[in-house]
């Protein structure tokens, strides 16, 4: 066991609840659980109802306590679960408890760190716990439930294993040179490299599908004043998110707000109405603008339709990224004659035109099943992976090496040397060669009491 100080933190969310769990990991725990309970022993596994103690006998809780024992349990090492009454004064004063008696607080993340280096878990499945955690939607929350037991880790360790039984080959030819480039061709080492490749191509693209659902796409709104952004952000969220006014010049800060469309999270972004101005809080505000405008995935052009693409529309659009993608929504379709409700493209760059009325909610639908299309959703399906950009890293890393080991011709230690390497790729996501700064880094994003 590579840790034995004993760790506690509050593992429930901070305020009040009904119940709040305190949670301590480390070895040897039952000595703790007498000073705490006045005596009393816990059995692995079952409930112990008592008064939970301070130094001086008086009660600070009562409450239940589960403890686990050692391999048996989430880290591996002696768990204890406090579950007194969920107010944030008690959950203090039992937490210093557990402190006195020689329990240091825990690093975000370091149950799940201890779950990782015990082998309770990969690394991909440690991250699939936070991953769960964060979910922004049901979509995502089932993905990191899958991951969490087990399914990417496991197509990641079929992929090694068909890398280790080509390397075993390839290196058999190294140690004996009279095998040489036909003993290959005999044992088919193309072919299973080959197959290789094509499986790593199935797992990166539905990695990369799963990675949309994770980050979810930043989707900026821009256009002059008064076109009708904010009304849009409103209309989107389905709620009075952003001031909206007949002034130009309403909005002067960024204004966000989630959505999800089909399982996918959008991150809405209002902005200030692009203008010159004195004004000093707008220009901050404008500047804000830019910058969100720099993060995005997408940007939205709004123009109002009887006005087209007026001088200050076109200032925005040669301000954006190069390449940026860019819809342009033409907004108040219900203040234009039906007749005349022909949709005309003024900005070359946009990939699409569309006309849509934040105010009645026409055209929205159309317009979420284009950003979906935009962002490359294909629908949530079985097998998804919650990827992280950790991941994918890896998974690219790894399909160049293969490429590469596909065209090492008769340079059969070079083959040896881009298998090796691939399979160094993948072992990083599941963890078993991973740096510790990485394990750091990965571990310091979690919550605390995780
Ligand atoms: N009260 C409580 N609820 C919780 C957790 C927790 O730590 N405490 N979890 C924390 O994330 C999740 C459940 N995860 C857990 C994972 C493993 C074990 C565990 O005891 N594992 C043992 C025994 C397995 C078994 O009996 O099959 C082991 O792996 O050896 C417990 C909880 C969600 N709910
Ligand atoms: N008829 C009609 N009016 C709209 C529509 N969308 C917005 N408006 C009106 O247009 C005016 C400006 O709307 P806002 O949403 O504040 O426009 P904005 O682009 O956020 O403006 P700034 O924040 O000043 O840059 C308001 O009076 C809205 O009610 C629409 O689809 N139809
Ligand atoms: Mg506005």
């Amino acid at each position: 066991m590579s840790e034995t100080v004993t760790i506690a933190a509050i593992a429930t969310a901070p305020g009040r609840g009904g119940v709040g769990v305190i949670r301590l990991s480390g070895q040897n725990l039952l000595p703790l659980v007498a000073t705490l309970t006045g005596g009393k022993t816990a059995t692995p596994r079952l409930a112990l109802y008592s008064d939970f103690v301070a130094a001086d006998g008086t009660p600070i809780d009562n409450g239940l306590l589960l403890y686990f024992a050692a391999p048996a349990s989430f880290t591996g090492e002696d768990v204890i679960e406090l579950q007194g009454h969920g107010g944030p004064v008690v959950m203090q004063m039992l937490l210093s408890r557990c402190l006195e008696l020689g329990a240091r607080m825990a690093e975000p993340g370091e149950f799940t760190k201890r779950a990782f280096l015990n082998n309770k878990l990969d690394l991909a499945q440690a991250e699939s716990v936070a991953d769960l955690i964060d979910a922004s939607s049901q979509s995502a929350a089932r993905m990191a439930l899958r991951s969490l037991k087990g399914a990417f880790s496991n197509h990641i360790h079929a992929l090694v294993d068909d890398v280790i039984t080509l390397r075993m080959l390839v290196e058999a030819t190294l140690d004996f040179p009279e095998e040489d480039i036909d003993f290959l061709e005999a044992a088919d080492a193309k072919g299973k490299l080959q197959h290789i490749r094509e499986q790593l191509d199935g797992v990166m693209a539905q990695a990369q599908q799963g990675a949309i659902l994770r980050e979810g796409m930043q989707v900026v709104l821009v256009g002059a004043p008064n076109v009708g952004k904010s009304s849009l952000l409103n209309a989107l969220a389905g709620d009075d998110i952003a001031i909206v006014t007949d002034i130009a010049g309403t909005t002067r800060d960024t204004v966000r707000e989630m959505i999800t469309v089909d399982g996918v999270p959008m991150h809405i972004i209002d902005t200030a109405g692009l203008r010159d101005t004195d004004d000093v809080v707008e220009q901050i505000g404008i500047e804000r603008s830019h910058k969100a405008v720099q993060q995005a995935d997408v940007a939205l052009i709004l123009i109002d339709p009887r006005e087209g693409v007026n001088a200050r529309t076109q200032e925005i659009v040669d301000g954006l990224p190069e390449h940026l993608p860019c819809l342009e929504i033409h907004n108040k379709s219900d203040l234009l004659d039906a007749t005349v409700l022909q949709t005309q493209q003024y900005i070359a760059r946009a990939s699409d035109v569309m006309t849509l009325s934040a105010k009645k909610g026409d055209g929205l639908h159309q317009l979420k099943q284009a950003l979906l299309k935009q962002v490359g959703w294909q629908g949530e399906a079985e097998g998804l992976f919650l990827a992280r950009t950790r991941h994918l890293h890896a998974l690219q890393a790894a399909a160049v090496e293969l490429a590469y080991a596909a065209d090492c011709g008769e340079a059969i230690d070079l083959l040896a040397e881009h298998l090796r390497l691939a399979q160094v790729c993948l072992n990083e996501i599941t963890g078993e060669f991973t740096a510790d700064d990485l394990l750091g880094v990965i571990f310091s994003r979690f919550c605390i009491g995780k």
